[in-house]
């Protein structure tokens, strides 16, 4: 006969540790409850092991490499021999220790959490299954209930063939440890941009096949244009409105099939073409959802239905770590009763770390445009402010920022440029706190930086 375990008991389950859920577990355990913290993979997630971490190091050894091919027009001859090998070490002893999780579970142990590896799916309501790695079942009931950070996965885009290639996806690339001779990145989005430059830049032939008209659909059209022709300006070969209907790989290389008929080769070919919500295998039919929906519908404090919170890339709110933090923080403080602002995505920022960044908050002016709002619209170029004067060679940028005229306050703002990234902050607070525009007229900006721009720009609505 067999036997009949009986479920354990705990107060909060946690099922996918991405940063928010990892953070969540962490304070809930530290706040006194009983958790159990559950992921198939590293704890941490995608993050710090094969996102934002270790291909910002990537990016920063890459820039490292353009600011010194700049030193000559400005400081004297310097002379660089590139080298993949500090950075394919950086991020496998820094960044993510092996890709190992270690760490990170022991230190969510000693906040009190229990740690399993496992996939975990619901079992009903207030009820998970971990299906762990030895075979074993582990049944929780999770008496306040069960948050789901499951995340998402590399997308695999239906092209003819793709599938039995050994094609790379942003975990292989963040994983290399030596340069393929050429490379092409389907898709041009945050992920492929990045990656593209930094290969590029270490000085692989780059191609990249995006199939939308232009690169980072998401930003404003002038940013896309800006970041393309800087792209092309390297050596990157750009090429939009393209479509992969084939891909074959024999003898090392790759050979992609376009639609317009034209035919690629290549080392290697990344595929960076959006990505593909976990939300398949986490059992959410046991508790009346759709697992094969795109993303889980949350209210304002993260809640999915009684006793069910979503956080992270599965909401559709921004696939970025610091919207799953941002989340986390709501549904801890709904977990535990605390008081504390609900959800509001009106000034949410995004930073696609390009060499120039790519910054934005808020809306873009389509957006405010389709929203129905009394739309002007000021900018102006990074390199002709006195800052970007003085900057020379890598200075290309703007400040675009969108206004709703009708309550005088900025709904949205890009930044292009150099530390665009940084300069962005400034707007996320207009945009957030709803400054007036008439206060960031009246503000001084000090001289010569990159963020007075903004005072131009302002001073261009219309
Ligand atoms: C190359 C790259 C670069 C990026 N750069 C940036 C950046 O610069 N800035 C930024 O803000 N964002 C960036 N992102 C996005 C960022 O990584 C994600 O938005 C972030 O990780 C938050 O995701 P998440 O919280 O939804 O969960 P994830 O980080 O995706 O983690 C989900 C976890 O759930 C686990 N899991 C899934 N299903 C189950 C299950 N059934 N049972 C148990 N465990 C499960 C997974 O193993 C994983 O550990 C980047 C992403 C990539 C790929
Ligand atoms: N710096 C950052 O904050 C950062 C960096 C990387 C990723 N991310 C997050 O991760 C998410 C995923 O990034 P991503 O770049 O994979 O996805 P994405 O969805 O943003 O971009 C993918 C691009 O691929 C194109 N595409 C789709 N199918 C294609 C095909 N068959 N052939 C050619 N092109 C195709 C799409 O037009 C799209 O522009 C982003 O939306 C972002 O939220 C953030």
């Amino acid at each position: 006969m067999q036997a009949v375990t009986e479920d354990e008991q705990y107060d909060v389950v946690v099922v996918g540790l991405g940063p928010g859920g990892e953070a969540l577990a962490t304070a809930t355990a530290k706040a006194g409850l009983r958790v159990l913290a559950v992921d198939r993979h590293l704890v941490g997630g995608e993050c710090p092991y094969y996102g934002c971490i270790p291909s910002k190091m990537m990016v920063r050894a890459a820039d490292t490499l353009a600011e010194a091919g700049r030193a000559a027009e400005l400081a004297g001859e310097v002379s660089v021999v590139p080298s993949w090998t500090p950075v394919a070490r950086r991020v496998s002893e820094q960044a993510t220790a092996g890709w190992d999780d270690t760490v990170a579970v022991e230190r969510l142990e000693s906040a009190g959490a229990t740690v399993v590896h496992g996939i975990g799916r619901l079992a009903g309501p207030g009820r998970v299954e971990v299906e762990r790695p030895d075979g074993g079942t582990l049944r929780a009931a999770a008496a306040r209930g069960v948050v789901l950070n499951p995340g998402t996965r590399p997308a695999a885009p239906p092209v003819d063939g793709l599938a039995g290639t050994p094609y790379w996806t942003n975990r292989d690339a963040l994983q290399a440890t030596e340069l393929p001779g050429s490379l092409v990145v389907l898709g041009g989005g945050p992920i492929g941009c990045e990656l593209a430059q930094v290969f590029a830049r270490f000085g692989v032939r780059v191609t990249i096949v995006q199939h939308g008209d232009r690169l980072v659909p998401a930003d404003e059209p002038e940013a896309s244009a800006l970041l393309a022709d800087v792209l092309v300006g390297e050596g990157l070969r750009v090429m939009t409105g393209a479509e992969a209907t084939s891909v074959s790989y024999a003898d090392g290389t790759f050979t992609i099939g376009l639609g317009s008929g034209e035919t690629l080769t290549a080392d290697r070919l990344l595929v960076a073409a959006g990505r593909t919500p976990n939300l398949d295998d986490l059992g959410l039919e046991t508790v009346g959802l759709d697992p094969t929906a795109r993303t889980l519908d949350v209210d304002d404090r993260m809640r999915v239905q009684d006793g069910l919170w979503a956080i992270g890339d599965v909401t559709g709110k921004g696939a970025f770590t610091h919207v799953s933090m941002y989340q986390s923080g709501i549904a801890q403080r709904d977990l535990l009763g605390d008081d504390g602002p609900p959800a509001s995505y009106h000034a949410l920022p995004h930073v696609t770390f390009t060499d120039p960044e790519v910054a934005a908050v808020g809306l873009t002016e389509q957006q405010a445009r389709d929203a129905g709002l009394a739309v002007r619209v000021g900018s102006t170029p990074l390199e002709q402010s006195s800052r970007g004067f003085t900057h020379g060679p890598g200075a290309r940028g703007l400040v675009k920022v969108v206004e709703d005229a009708d309550r005088g306050v900025l709904v949205g703002a890009t930044v292009v440029g150099p530390a665009g990234g940084e300069i962005i902050g400034a707007l996320a607070v207009a945009v957030h706190a709803g400054v007036p525009v008439e206060v960031l007229r009246s503000m001084i900006y000090a001289y010569p930086t990159f963020h007075r721009a903004i005072e131009t720009a302002i001073g261009d609505l219309s």
